[in-house]
Order: structure tokens, then sequence, then C-alpha cells
């Protein structure tokens, strides 16, 4: 069977990081072109706007987008229009009606999408839904806290409208429970802190609820320390449940459980190839709707500025 023959737009820091290895190290894949306004991409032909790839670049089969989310609405919309599958980065778009108007447009297109919500590949995500399918849920803390210089050096879109500052990587911690919890989750309260410098959160507080009031809190800081924390504790009747890095550790009452050995974004890609054999989509927008919940009811409090450097 041929590889699917894929181009990729935006070869920044995630692109580097985890795209391309997990594309070069799966072999139903051949990534083929990139479309990048930054380095080019070795091995590959490179090109500066996706219209040129397209116009111009070798025939390919699915696009993967890594870019900011401001504007990438309109790139997607290029390739759906162009027939290609496609995989978008978290978080999806900059607001939640082009999230959802990319769902229609694909699913009119007859063409796979996949919202690649990454840390629900963790290695601990799915053995802790099946735990947690059987007990009597009692309360959920998320604690997800990192260095933005660390993560995102110099990427000044994060501060930017539509770059969602600490949300860029509390996002990840939605998806994870949005997917581990069984009823749909609201937003009740959240306080948003902002930078005066900054249009965008550098640390939040969200307080949320399902129909059946389960209590959900979640801490945010895009300013903490080099070692990161991101854990979800879920207190159960039967007991307690633990995410820790992200998702690749899980631990039941403080016993440490086997998890899958597959990582985050060989998973990502795995689950794409299968999607487009099974002429299916995966365009989740729960994370999104419960962050742009998050910014119409948070209370904006402001700190001082932030500097990068
Ligand atoms: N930095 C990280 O650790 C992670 C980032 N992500 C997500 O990946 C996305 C990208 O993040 P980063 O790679 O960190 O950002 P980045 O700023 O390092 O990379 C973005 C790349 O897109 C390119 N670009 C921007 N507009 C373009 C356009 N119109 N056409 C072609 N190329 C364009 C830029 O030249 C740059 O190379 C974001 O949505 C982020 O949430 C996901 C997981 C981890
Ligand atoms: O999606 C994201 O993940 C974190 C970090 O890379 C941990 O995986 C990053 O801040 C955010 O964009």
């Amino acid at each position: 069977m041929q590889p699917i023959r894929l181009g990729l737009v935006g070869y920044g820091k995630i692109a580097q990081d985890q795209h391309v290895p997990a594309i070069n190290a799966n072999p139903g894949i051949q990534l083929v072109s990139v479309a990048t306004l930054g380095q080019p991409c070795p091995g590959v032909e490179n090109f500066h706007t996706l219209s040129e790839l397209l116009e111009h670049g070798p025939q390919v089969d699915a696009i993967a987008f890594c870019t900011p989310p401001q504007g990438r609405f309109a790139l997607v919309q290029q390739a759906l229009a162009a027939g290609k599958h496609v995989l978008v980065e978290k978080p999806p778009c900059a607001t939640l009606g082009e999230a959802l108007a990319l769902v229609d447009q694909a699913a009119a297109k007859g063409v796979s999408a996949l919202f690649a919500w990454h840390s629900r590949y963790a290695p601990g995500i799915e053995a802790a839904r099946d735990w947690l399918a059987s007990r009597t849920l009692q309360s959920v803390q998320i604690d997800w806290k990192e260095d933005v210089r660390k993560w995102h050096p110099g990427q000044t879109w994060i501060w930017q409208p539509g770059g969602l500052g600490v949300f860029d990587p509390g996002i990840n911690a939605l998806s994870i429970v949005t997917h581990l919890l069984p009823h749909p989750l609201f937003v009740e309260s959240a306080e948003l802190r902002v930078p005066d410098n900054c249009q965008s959160p550098i640390a939040a507080s969200i307080k949320m609820a399902d129909a059946r009031q389960l209590d959900v809190r979640a801490e945010f800081d895009f300013d903490h320390g080099h070692d990161e924390l991101w854990s979800i504790e879920i207190r159960c009747a039967e007991g307690v449940l633990r995410l820790d890095n992200g998702g690749a550790l899980l631990s039941i009452d403080g016993v440490r459980q086997t998890v899958s050995e597959e990582g985050e974004y060989a998973a990502v890609y795995r689950h794409f190839q299968q999607l487009i054999a099974d002429k299916a989509s995966d365009v989740d927008v729960q994370p999104l709707r419960l962050v742009a919940d998050s910014f119409f009811v948070g209370s904006r409090v402001a700190v001082e500025a932030f500097y990068d450097a």
C-alpha cells in the first residue's frame, strides 16, 4: 500500500520537536513538502506559502498544520477546498466558530480531519479512562504549570488576541478531562491574570462543573519554574486517580500503573492514518468551548508586564 503523501505547514518548534520525527518513524506516511515562513525543512521541497505548495509542489494526499492558531482557519479551508485530508494542531483555530466551520467543511468535502489534541494520546490516558468508567466521581483538581520561556521561546503570537496565552498549554489539560469524564463540563467562573503588556492571560483559575455538580477546578500558570507541573487528580468514592507528567504517568491510590509505551505524536499520526483508511474524522471542539467560555465569564486581573528575555 502506498504511503500517505503529506505536506506540512508551519515548520516551527512543535513540527521540528514532534511532528517530523513521528512522521519519519511511520512507514505509512511520507513527508514530501513543507510550507513555512521560517527556516526550511531539510530533505523535502520547501515553499513559503500553502498556495505554492499546492500549485508547484509534489502531489499530496494530506496536510498537517503546525502554524499558530491565528490565521490557521483560512489555511485549513484552502486545503479542504483542494480535497486534502487535514491534521490540525491544537487549538484547531483562533475561535470556536472557525473550528465548527471546519467540522462542517471537512464533512461536506468527504475528507478526513483530525483535531490533534495531542495530550489525549499520552501513555496513561486510556488506562485512566478504563478505570474511571466504573467509579463514582467526587472531584477533579487540575494543575497545569510550565515556563513559557522554555516551551514557546520568543513566540509573540501566544500573547496576542487568538494566541490564548496560558490556555495554549492549559487546553491540553481540558482536552484530557473532557476525554475522561462522562458528562459535558460547564465553566462556572474564571479569573484571568493578564500582564499589562499582553492581550492574553499568563495565569488563570477556573471553576467548572457537569450537570451532576461534579466539582472541577483548574490552576494554569505560564510563568512557572523550570520543572513543569502537569497533573490531574480525580477523587472517587473507590479511590484516587492521578495523572502526572501530562498523562505519561498514572497512579491509583499512590500505586504507579502500567501504561502504553507509545509516544503522543506516534499515536496521533497512527490515528490520522486510521481515520483516512476509515474515511472518518475526529474533530472534537469541547476543549476550545471551555476556553471560549472561560474568556466569556472570566474576571480580568491586571498583573505586572511579562518579558520573555
Ligand atoms: N511549542 C510547543 O511546545 C507546542 C506547540 N503546540 C502547538 O503547535 C502550534 C505551533 O506552535 P509552535 O510550533 O510552538 O510555534 P512556532 O512559532 O515555533 O512555529 C510556528 C511556525 O509556523 C510558521 N508560520 C506562521 N504562519 C505561517 C503561514 N501563514 N504559512 C506558513 N508558515 C507559517 C512560522 O514561520 C513558524 O515556523 C500552536 O498551535 C501550539 O499550540 C503543540 C504542542 C507543543
Ligand atoms: O501544546 C502544548 O504543550 C506544551 C508543552 O509542549 C508540553 O507538551 C506547550 O506549552 C503547548 O503549546
